[in-house]
Parts: C-alpha cells; sequence; structure tokens
C-alpha cells in the first residue's frame, strides 16, 4: 500500500479573529519542529477574515504549515451576497477547503447537491477540499451509518474524474461526536474510513483509493488520537476545539509518539 502522509487539519470553526489567528499560528509554529512535519501535514482552516494575515504570516516566516478555508461558494463571481469564490481564495494561496461540513448541511441546509457543486467549485480553481460525511445518531443507533456516509460520498462526488478524485480529502465525522466530547471508538471509525476507501475503489480504481486520505474528526484530542489513528485506513484527523490550544494541537500532530 503506498503510504500516505497523514494529514492533521484544525478546523477552527466561528473563533478567531485576525489578530488571534497570528498570534495562534505562531505559537503552534513555534511548538513544532522538523519531525513534526516529517509525520505529518500540518494544516489550519481559519475564518475568512483572518486568510490574509495567515497567509503573510505563513509566506513571511516560511512556515511549513498549510491553510485553508471552512466553506466556498459553488458559484465562481456575481451577485451572490455574502458568498466567497474559490479564486478568491486561491488569490489566497489556500490549499484546502472544507466542503459539507456537518454545520453547514444543519445550519445552512446544505444539500448533496450543493456540496457537490462545491467539490467541483474547488477543483475548478486549484484548491482541495476535504470533504466532510458522518451521520447522526439516529442513523449511527439503527446501524446504517456505513450506507449513510456512502450515499453522502456518491452525491458529492458526481461528475468528479478520477484525476480529481485522487486528490480529494475525506473526513468521517460522525455528528455525534462533533464537540460533545463522545469520540467514536477506533473501530467505529475504522470501519467508516474502510467502507469510504472501498467506495472509492468501486467508483474510481483501486490506485484512487490508494492515494485519498480518509480522516476521522469528532472530539479528537491529544490523548485518544494515537488510538484512532493506529488505525489502517485512517490517514489523519480533522480536529475542532482541540486545535484552538496551540499546546494541544501539537500533541495530536505528535500522535504517533509514545
Ligand atoms: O467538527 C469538527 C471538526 O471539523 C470536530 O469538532 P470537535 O473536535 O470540537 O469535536
Amino acid at each position: 500500500m503506498a503510504k500516505r502522509l497523514p494529514l492533521i487539519a484544525g478546523n477552527w470553526k466561528m473563533n478567531n479573529n485576525h489578530l488571534e489567528a497570528i498570534a495562534l499560528v505562531q505559537k503552534l509554529a513555534f511548538g513544532l519542529n522538523d519531525k513534526d512535519y516529517d509525520n505529518a501535514e500540518v494544516v489550519v482552516l481559519p475564518p475568512f477574515t483572518d486568510l490574509r494575515s495567515v497567509q503573510t504570516l505563513v509566506d513571511g516566516d516560511k512556515l511549513k504549515i498549510g491553510y485553508g478555508a471552512q466553506d466556498i461558494s459553488a458559484q465562481d463571481k456575481g451577485a451572490y451576497t455574502g458568498e466567497i469564490s474559490g479564486a478568491m481564495l486561491a488569490k489566497l494561496d489556500c490549499s484546502y477547503v472544507l466542503v459539507g461540513h456537518s454545520e453547514r448541511r444543519e445550519y445552512h441546509n446544505e444539500d448533496e447537491a450543493l456540496v457537490n457543486a462545491k467539490v467541483k467549485a474547488a477543483y475548478r480553481h486549484g484548491i482541495v477540499p476535504i470533504l466532510c460525511v458522518g451521520e447522526g445518531l439516529e442513523v449511527r443507533k439503527a446501524g446504517q451509518q456505513v450506507e449513510h456516509v456512502l450515499a453522502q460520498l456518491d452525491g458529492a462526488l458526481k461528475e468528479v474524474t478520477a484525476e480529481q478524485a485522487e486528490r480529494i480529502v475525506v473526513a468521517y465525522e460522525p455528528v455525534w461526536a462533533i464537540g460533545t466530547g463522545e469520540v467514536a471508538t477506533p473501530g467505529d471509525a475504522q470501519e467508516v474510513c474502510a467502507a469510504i476507501r472501498a467506495r472509492l475503489a468501486e467508483l474510481y480504481s483501486p490506485e484512487v483509493a490508494d492515494a485519498v486520505r480518509v480522516l476521522y474528526g469528532g472530539s479528537v484530542k491529544g490523548d485518544n488520537a494515537p488510538g484512532i489513528m493506529a488505525e489502517d485506513d485512517v490517514d489523519g484527523a480533522l480536529v475542532g476545539g482541540a486545535c484552538l490550544k496551540a499546546d494541544e494541537f501539537v500533541k495530536v500532530i505528535r500522535f504517533g509518539e509514545k
């Protein structure tokens, strides 16, 4: 199996103004060393208003921390008040963008068609989508998590080519584990992440499935990261609360250390 470099991405959600953003990225950079960057790709996903400041800091100090946005418009330009286009994000050198986060699906009624349009918008502008999928508690209780997540995956990847899909990042985030402190067991994470990879092999090819990084997200912290990341099909983490404190995020990034 090709060795996939783990990706540890911090979703700041609606936290930190642009001054706080600079302080947090500086603190994070100070806490990391070359070995950390060899073991994992480190990415932060701040609010839109912080991106220019983060870009300037990363460029100026030549930091090895990557960054991206939390959302993208499905449209490229025009009369769409409040929206941010892929072209704007590309101009800020964003490498990644979250698409279909459960909070967007829930609070902004994002459906499969919109998530699919946003995935394609990201590719149009050379930005790698981090596609979020995950089931709610009722679905989990009914044992339907795999079917639910694969339906979300199928919907999001409509008309996405193999060449594009090879670069996607998929984040499995069970909604019941987000911000609740209730982390999925390593076995829960592995079950769904493996099913995602198998579906990518069906939809595209074993090579595509082998290249794609599948992350787990939902109450990941320094102490539970090693167990989750030890699973074969888990290639990293999408971290919420724990990424807002640099020292805790560093612990997650060092998941492999004993
Ligand atoms: O939604 C998440 C990351 O996108 C997970 O958030 P928490 O780590 O706070 O549970």
